[in-house]
């Protein structure tokens, strides 16, 4: 018999699991659990759902690997693929006023999210700060991403703004939070689950490992319910060499407008009859968007 159980983390060959009725289970898995797998696919990371057994001592055993809805693969330090997270229904991009957006890296985290596939939903941070309404370049991009159909939610982590709403959102859905440094990650986790601290400390005393494990891929369940990872390795990632399908699927008004080019191999540079950038002259797609296009598509496989 075996049981079914979520990862919380793994360090090493070790994993955290949650057993169904919410215990944590220090347990130990094989690195090749789904052998089918390319190399990197094949040890159960955050968010997997694994069958375990009870193991001789105190730590069970990971045996089998349940089918993925899907996996965040990025780059590791040498360039090469590596798996971050599974199970992602949904990833939150944090924006704030401050620090200045990065918007190029807005649209690398929403091309990586189609291309997963997950839903993502914009949480425009420090609604507080009277930059967020004054500051007329955030209304801009603001409504320019609203008027693409991505959804956004104001909150303020701070003083409790729209935190209701945002964990409605996460309800029922294992969320993955992303967004540069000093957007406000943590104290959006703090607003929403303030328990939540305390079990990260449960988890260091669990894994013995204290600081290491506050650095990878942690499932949070909220009280609220649903499943937030935070990972700060994963916090900034942009798509693992995008397809061209990939790149349609990120930015759809370019997709659109790519249909009317001239050629339909086009890429929107020198090309003559190209709808995208008469529609960027027009003032009807936005040059920044067409900016983000090409730095992808300069990876693109
Ligand atoms: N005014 C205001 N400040 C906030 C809000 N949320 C976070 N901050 C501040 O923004 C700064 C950064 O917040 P963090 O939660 O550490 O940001 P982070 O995204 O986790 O940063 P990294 O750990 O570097 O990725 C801190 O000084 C927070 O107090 C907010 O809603 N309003
Ligand atoms: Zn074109």
């Amino acid at each position: 018999m075996s049981d079914l159980a979520r990862v919380v983390t793994r360090f090493g060959a070790e994993l955290i699991l949650r057993t169904a009725d919410g215990a944590l289970l220090r347990a130990v898995s094989r690195r090749n659990l789904a052998k089918g797998e390319p190399p990197h696919l094949r040890a159960p990371v955050c968010g997997d759902r694994v069958r375990y057994t009870a193991g001789d001592g105190a730590k069970a055993i990971a045996t089998a690997l349940e089918p993925r809805r899907n996996v965040l693969v990025r780059p590791d330090h040498r360039g090469r693929p590596t798996a971050g997270a599974a199970n992602i229904d949904q990833v939150l991009i944090v924006i704030a006023a401050q620090p200045t957006p990065d918007w190029g890296m807005l649209d690398r985290y929403l091309t990586a999210i189609a291309a997963l596939p997950a839903a993502p939903l914009l949480v425009l941070n420090k609604c507080d700060l009277p930059e967020t309404a004054s500051n007329p370049l955030l209304r801009a991009t603001q409504s320019l991403y609203t008027g693409l159909g991505y959804p956004l939610l104001c909150v303020s982590a701070l003083h409790g703004a729209g935190i209701d709403a945002l964990r409605e959102r996460l309800q029922g859905q294992t969320s993955l939070l992303v967004g540069q440094s000093g957007v406000g990650k943590s104290s959006l986790i703090r607003a929403l689950d303030p328990a939540l601290s305390v079990r990260v400390g449960e988890l260091s005393a669990i894994s013995g490992e204290g600081r290491h494990t506050t650095t990878v891929a942690h499932l949070y369940a909220l009280a609220s319910g649903g499943d937030l990872i935070d990972s700060p390795g994963v916090r900034d990632f942009a798509p693992y060499q995008p397809s061209a399908d990939d790149l349609a699927a990120g930015f759809p008004e370019i997709a659109a407008r790519a249909r009317e080019c001239r050629f339909h191999d086009c890429r929107h540079l020198a090309e003559p009859d190209c709808a995208v950038k008469d529609a960027v002259d027009a003032g009807r797609l936005a040059p920044t968007r067409l900016r983000s296009y090409h730095a992808l598509a300069r990876n693109c496989v």
